[in-house]
C-alpha cells in the first residue's frame, strides 16, 4: 500500500460521517476519500461539507480503493459485499467493517474469500472525537494495514486492538452500547433533580457536567473507580446514603445482566446473520 491510500467508504451515515471528520480534522486529505451510498442528503452533505468524492456506484467506489470501510447496517452487508465481490476480488484492498455482529469469516466470504479484514466496534461518541473501538485483525492483515487502520480510528478517539474475534462481542455490549447505558443515567438523574423542583434545563446540565467530571478524574486519576467512589462518601453523608439505595436495589447484578443481554444479542446476530445469507 502507498503512504496515502485512497480510502473508500460504503455508506454515508452516523457512523461514516464522524469517522471521515475525525479523518480529516486529524490530517488525512479529503482526495483520498471516497464515498459511495444512494444519493441521498447523506452523500451530497459529505460532498459539500468535507469535499471528499461521492459515488452511487459501490462498485467504482471498491475499485478505487486500497482500504474500503464497510458503513452499512449489518441487515443490507451482505448484499452490498456480494456486489462489490468481484471488484475486491480483482483489486484485493484491505477491507474494514464496523458492523455490529457480522464476523470477519462471515464478511470474507460474502467478499470472495482470502481477503484482509478488519472488523472495528466504534461507538457514537466518535461524532465528537470521544469514542472508543475495539479493533481485531483477520491473519491477512499486514503490519502495515494496522498502522492505517489503527491511525483512522485513532482520529476519532481511543483505538485498542483485541486479541481475539469472540472479544468483539464483549466489547460491544461494553463501549459500542454503552454510551445509551449513560444516556439512561442521565435522563433518570435529570427526572429524579426535576421532581425535586430542579428547573430541567438546570438539571440536565449539571448531570452532564457531573458525568464529564467524574469521567475525566477517572481517566486522569491514580485511584481505581472504587476509590473516587469512596473519596466522594463522606462518612454518615449524603453519598453514602444514594450507594446504599443503589448497592440495596442490585445495581452491580443488575449491570451485569444488562451486559450479558448485549453480549448474548451480539453472538445471536452473528449466527442469525451467517445462516441468513448462506
Ligand atoms: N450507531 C452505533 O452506535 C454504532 C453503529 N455501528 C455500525 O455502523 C454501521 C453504520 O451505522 P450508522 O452509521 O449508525 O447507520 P446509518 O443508518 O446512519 O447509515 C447507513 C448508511 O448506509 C447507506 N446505505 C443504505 N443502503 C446502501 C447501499 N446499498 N449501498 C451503500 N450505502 C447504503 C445509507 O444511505 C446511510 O448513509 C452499522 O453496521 C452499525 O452496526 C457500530 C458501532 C456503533
Ligand atoms: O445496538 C446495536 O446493535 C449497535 C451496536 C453497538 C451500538 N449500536
Amino acid at each position: 500500500m502507498s503512504t496515502s491510500p485512497t480510502i473508500g467508504f460504503i455508506g454515508a451515515g452516523n457512523m461514516a460521517t464522524a469517522i471521515i471528520g475525525g479523518m480529516l480534522d486529524s490530517g488525512f486529505r479529503a482526495a483520498n476519500i471516497w464515498v459511495s451510498a444512494p444519493d441521498d442528503d447523506h452523500l451530497q452533505t459529505m460532498r459539500r461539507k468535507f469535499g471528499v468524492s461521492v459515488t452511487t456506484d459501490n462498485r467504482y467506489c471498491a475499485e478505487q480503493s486500497d482500504v474500503i470501510i464497510l458503513a452499512v447496517k449489518p441487515q443490507i452487508m451482505a448484499e452490498v459485499c456480494g456486489d462489490i465481490a468481484p471488484m475486491v476480488q480483482n483489486t484485493r484492498p484491505l477491507v474494514v467493517s464496523i458492523a455490529a455482529g457480522l464476523t470477519a469469516d462471515t464478511l470474507d466470504n460474502w467478499l470472495g474469500g482470502g481477503l484482509p479484514l478488519v472488523r472495528v466496534m466504534p461507538n457514537t461518541p466518535s461524532l465528537v472525537g470521544r469514542g472508543a473501538a475495539g479493533l481485531y485483525a483477520n491473519d491477512g492483515v499486514s503490519d502495515a494495514q494496522k498502522k492505517t487502520v489503527e491511525s483512522i480510528f485513532s482520529s476519532i478517539g481511543l483505538a485498542l486492538w483485541l486479541e481475539d474475534e469472540e472479544q468483539i462481542h464483549g466489547v460491544t455490549a461494553l463501549s459500542g452500547s454503552g454510551p445509551a447505558y449513560f444516556f439512561l443515567m442521565l435522563e433518570a438523574l435529570e427526572g429524579a433533580a426535576s421532581e425535586a423542583g430542579i428547573d430541567p434545563r438546570t438539571a440536565r446540565q449539571l448531570a452532564i457536567q457531573t458525568m464529564a467530571g467524574a469521567a475525566e478524574m477517572a481517566a486522569r486519576s491514580e485511584h481505581d473507580p472504587a476509590q473516587l467512589k469512596r473519596n466522594v462518601m463522606s462518612p454518615g453523608g449524603t453519598t453514602e446514603q444514594a450507594i446504599h439505595t443503589f448497592e440495596e436495589g442490585g445495581l452491580r447484578p443488575l449491570v451485569e445482566k444488562a451486559y450479558q443481554s448485549a453480549m448474548k444479542r451480539s453472538k445471536e446476530m452473528a449466527t442469525e446473520m451467517a445462516q441468513a445469507n448462506q
